[in-house]
């Protein structure tokens, strides 16, 4: 199959808010390439460690790759993109620029920008392709997210992991809405829950998530289902966790605060900047308490308890 990438040259705090934009226009797969990233790694792990070419290790802006089947209306998703670049208002004016590709050119773009990285006190998120021995006591998540969204290292799910790692004791019921890769729900079952269900409305996410699952040894406790929100459950639950964006959290919520025992918390995260007050008000307006509101870069996590 042929795909259009849109490649959108702009400044680093311009990056999260255009793949936003991308993803809003429903791209196929995002793919960031930040020169100061990979020189950084390159830096840290030598530039055959990080396979960079020396042409990639030059300055430059950071770029922002949307993919997009070629069809007719691609050129009305460009018109788009094109207006919601100008109400921006970034220092420097984005640079948009396209090119046919083939769907095997950019499905592993990615995994040079993807290593072993640590997060919070305990987790260390490992590309299943690279070999690394985490130190006694750590919990390893390996992970090979494929298309799905999930590596560990977006802000969004960074907050859900350091969440995570405080608020799971063992054996609690816990609901990942909207699991991508499956990341949190490994998470939460290598913290000790009894029991994960994560669901997502995306086949590609539910299949890269099931093989996560069984790739980190957790299938007997995690169970992953195709579906929208919560809409095929009953059983109530200790911990639900989303991260997904401000306007699905808000739709969410009902579902979250009738499904949840008393005293149970609800983590929501990929709140972008601006949106925070209105999901807080909405999750106040249902009765829940909300107990922490936490921030990395332009994203917002927040999490409430049932009261
Ligand atoms: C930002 S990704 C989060 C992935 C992973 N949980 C993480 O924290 O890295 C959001 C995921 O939510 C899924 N999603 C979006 N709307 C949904 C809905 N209404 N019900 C279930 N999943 C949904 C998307 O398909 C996507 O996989």
């Amino acid at each position: 199959m042929k795909w259009l990438e849109i490649a959108v040259s702009t400044t680093p705090e311009g990056v999260e808010t255009v793949a936003e934009i991308l993803n809003e226009l429903g791209t196929g797969g995002v793919v960031i390439e930040d020169p100061a990233v990979l020189y950084n790694l390159a830096l840290e792990k030598g530039p055959e460690e990080v396979a960079v070419e020396p042409g990639e290790l030059l300055p430059g802006f950071p770029s922002v790759k949307g993919y997009f089947p070629l069809q007719a209306e691609v050129g009305e998703k460009i018109e788009k993109l094109r207006n919601a670049l100008a109400g921006l208002n970034l220092k420097r004016p984005p640079e948009i620029t396209t090119r046919e590709v083939q769907e095997t050119d950019w499905a592993n773009q990615w995994k040079k920008y993807y290593h072993t990285t640590e997060v919070g006190q305990r987790f260390v998120i490992k590309p299943s392709w690279e070999e690394f021995t985490a130190a006694p006591g750590k919990l390893l998540l390996e992970m090979d997210p494929g298309m799905a969204f999930g590596c560990g290292t977006h802000p969004s799910t960074v907050l859900c992991l350091l969440l995570l790692e405080e608020l799971v004791r063992g054996g609690e019921m816990v609901y990942d809405v909207g699991t991508g890769s499956g990341i949190l729900a490994v998470a939460a079952a290598k913290l000790g829950a009894a029991r994960v269900l994560a669901v997502d409305t995306d086949g590609v996410a539910v299949k890269v998530a099931r093989e996560n699952i069984e790739l980190n040894g957790v299938d007997r406790v995690v169970k992953v289902v195709q579906g929208n929100l919560l809409d095929s459950v009953k059983e109530p639950a200790d911990i639900i966790i989303a991260n997904i964006v401000a306007d699905v959290i808000m739709e969410l919520a009902p579902a979250a605060v009738s499904l949840l025992k008393p005293g149970g918390i609800f983590i929501s995260s990929g709140i972008y900047l601006g949106r925070e007050k209105e999901v807080q008000s909405a999750l106040a307006a249902l009765g829940f308490a909300v107990l922490d509101r936490r921030r990395e870069g332009d994203w917002t996590a927040l999490t409430a308890r049932k009261m």
